[in-house]
């Protein structure tokens, strides 16, 4: 079901603007999240101004800019975080399927069922690895025993852990090292086969191998999942996303494919931040 928007050469490097390699896959898929118009509101405070862009189907989508610019409240509009506050709120459109993210009738079930989010620190509940996986599927569907543990296998097995824990399964999560309990929150994530999964800097507590290892797990799960990532990182996100979008006090400067973003950034901003020359 997917479509390509634009051309370009699948999966080779770029040496691009300052210096960020670039992956030059520049086709976009056909869109899963379409957002136009979107504001949100800390109170008075209007931290995304007219947000327009779309989020392309089984691909991923790396978000930058400078601290405070708006990258992590945007993740928290697409999974309703915010609904939690009650002095927060978004205008305008977020579409997925048909649904506006963002109305206030939003089936919020129905929703994060359909958006997975993994946090920047792991945060493995204080259960057996199995029970981390099981608990989040036991609140949304009913599975016999041999349902939930093949469920459990594929869910560790696709965060690529399996291998891992296999002969501990009913041993704590808590036991794990960072780098692994990052890759179980994912399988916790995955487990309950959402379309969509938001990365807030997910590897930004983790060592360079871990790092390593996420990255390649974000990889291989687009395949199956439309991802988001939010990520302080360029060479993470010239690593990871296909396409980028650039943000700076709230709004959203320039997105463009991966390729073209970091060889040839149309914004002077956008220059200026992928150089390093602030933020
Ligand atoms: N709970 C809150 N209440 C009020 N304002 C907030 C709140 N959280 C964030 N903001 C403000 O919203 C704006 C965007 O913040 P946000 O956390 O989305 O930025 P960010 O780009 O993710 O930053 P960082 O890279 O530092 O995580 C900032 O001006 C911030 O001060």
């Amino acid at each position: 079901m997917s479509t390509t928007t634009d051309t370009g050469t699948a999966e080779a490097a770029t040496q691009g603007f300052g210096g960020v390699q670039a992956r030059s896959e520049a086709k976009l898929n056909a869109t899963r999240i379409a957002i136009k118009g979107l504001d949100f509101f800390y109170g008075d405070n209007r931290a995304l101004k007219s947000i327009d862009f779309n989020i392309p189907d089984r691909q991923v989508t790396g978000m930058i800019g400078p601290s405070g610019c708006g990258k992590s409240t945007l993740l928290r509009v697409l999974n309703r975080m915010y609904s939690l506050y009650p002095n927060q709120r978004a205008t305008g459109e977020a579409m997925i399927d048909g649904m506006n993210i963002v109305a206030p009738d939003a089936d919020l079930n129905a929703l994060r069922a359909k958006i997975g989010m993994v946090f920047q620190k792991p945060t493995p509940f204080p259960m057996t690895i199995f029970d981390n996986i099981a608990f989040g599927i036991r609140l949304h569907e009913k599975l016999s025993k041999a349902q939930m543990d093949e469920r459990v296998e594929w869910a560790l097995t696709r965060a690529a852990i399996w291998n891992e824990v296999k002969d501990r399964l009913d041993s704590s999560a808590l036991g794990l090292s960072g780098g692994q309990q990052q890759r179980l929150c994912i399988a916790r994530t995955i487990a309950v086969r959402p379309e969509v999964i938001l990365f807030d800097e997910p590897t930004s507590a983790l060592d360079p191998i871990s790092t390593l290892k996420i990255e390649e797990l974000i990889d291989e799960l687009k395949r199956d999942f439309t991802i988001v990532i939010v990520t302080h990182n360029m060479q993470q996100a010239a690593r990871c996303a296909d396409q980028v979008a650039f943000f700076y006090l709230g709004e959203l400067i320039e997105v463009a494919p991966a390729a073209q973003m970091f060889t040839a950034p149309k914004h002077p901003k956008t220059q200026e931040y992928i150089t390093g020359r602030f933020g």
